[in-house]
């Protein structure tokens, strides 16, 4: 188990590029290797119908979104009422930042404990198998007072007055990952079988996690990785990817590409959920390669209910209970101070809950 700590390695992903080697800290085992050219057969929903109040296509949705997330998960989304055109600004002006001397995007490191700022392979946080990225994460929550934006806050106090638009861009496409979120709450709800509001009035005051994940090209691409593989600790996953490719998904025991869809916007199930669902509904195990041409850009909107809300399934959805009682801030420390999140998180909170209970 790869305890989270503080290390104090810095990498410049521009240096890094120009060797001929990959630093042996970002080497994989082999087991983690890309190994699959297959694609996953996973839905791709047009919400259309859903946000006009259509019950039929409502319900044929309900019914596509259950079978993928009894099986792995995972489903795509299109029509799904975020801007093309802000959902591709939010896209490309990542370069803005990750483009930055390695100086300048130091100015937003993250510290210890927190999960907002910049991140070079979280060199700060383990020792080895550093995923091939760069990342800068942020928090968004819904404001009362429609005077306060906490991203773009965020993006002027932590980088300056010249990244005012960046925060803008990032701040709208927050509100928009947000109404989406609550909107696929709804539509999981129904496949569930549970009072349609039910998980929509849960992540009501919700504190959730903007990720903007910077891939560069890498010159042993076979050997690294993007991202590891796990199951996200979080609800529910909004991923935005660029047309290059990477995201992979395990199904049907074997490791299964995602190529991207035009205009459409990744779902995954992740481990807060999963407990939400009592387990009828799966946490979606994936992972991110590279390759050696370009580089790929992602963007992860990461619903998170509000921390102190304990996380426990509804009592419509009946058997044992397959998780302890938790809130997301237990889980979400017991990932950022004690265990880094692979694809067995959930099972490792709930034994250590359990332990440390006792
Ligand atoms: C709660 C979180 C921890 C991570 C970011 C969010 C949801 C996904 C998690 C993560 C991406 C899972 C793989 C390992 C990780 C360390 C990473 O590669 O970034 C995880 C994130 C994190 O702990 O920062
Ligand atoms: O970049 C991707 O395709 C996946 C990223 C991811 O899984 C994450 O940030 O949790
Ligand atoms: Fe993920």
């Amino acid at each position: 188990m790869d305890q989270a700590k503080n290390n104090n390695k810095i990498f410049d992903s521009m240096e890094l590029f120009k060797q001929s080697k990959i630093p042996k800290e970002f080497i994989w085992p082999q087991t983690e290797q890309p190994n699959s050219l297959e694609q996953l057969e996973a839905p791709v929903i047009d919400l259309t119908g859903f946000f006009k109040g259509d019950k039929a296509s409502t319900q044929r949705a309900a019914d596509l979104i259950r079978t993928a997330c009894q099986n792995h998960g995972f489903f795509q989304v299109t029509n799904h009422g975020v801007d093309v055109s802000l959902a591709a600004e939010a896209l490309s002006c990542m370069n803005d930042f990750f483009k930055l001397p390695l100086s300048h995007k130091l100015r937003a490191q993250r510290k210890p404990g927190s999960m907002w700022g910049y991140a070079g392979a979280h060199a700060d946080r383990f020792s080895s198998r550093l995923p091939w990225k760069e990342t800068l994460s942020f928090g968004y929550q819904e404001e009362d007072d429609d005077t306060k934006h906490i991203v773009t806050d965020y993006f002027i106090s932590t980088l300056g007055v010249e990244f005012k638009q960046m925060g803008l861009v990032y701040q709208k496409y927050c509100e928009a990952m947000q109404k989406l979120s609550l909107g696929i709450m709804e539509l999981l709800a129904i496949s569930l079988g549970v009072e349609q509001s039910y998980y929509k009035d849960f992540f009501r005051d919700s504190k959730s996690i903007m990720r903007c994940n910077y891939y560069p090209p890498c010159q042993e691409p076979d050997l690294t990785l993007g991202t590891g593989p796990h199951c996200d600790p979080t609800s529910l996953t909004i991923l935005q990817q660029d047309q290059v490719g990477g995201l992979q998904v395990f199904a049907e025991d074997k490791w299964q590409c995602i190529p991207p869809v035009r205009d459409a916007l990744v779902i995954n199930i992740g481990d807060t959920f999963m407990a939400l669902s009592n387990g009828r509904y799966k946490s979606c195990l994936h992972r991110a390669v590279v390759n050696r041409e370009c580089e790929r850009r992602s963007l992860a909107f990461f619903l998170c209910p509000r921390e102190d809300r304990v996380i426990r399934p509804p009592a419509d959805i009946e058997g044992p209970r397959k998780y302890p009682d938790f809130t997301w801030s237990e889980l979400r420390e017991f990932t950022q101070r004690h265990y880094r999140a692979d694809m067995k998180t959930l099972q490792s909170f709930s034994q250590w809950l359990l332990s440390t209970a006792s």
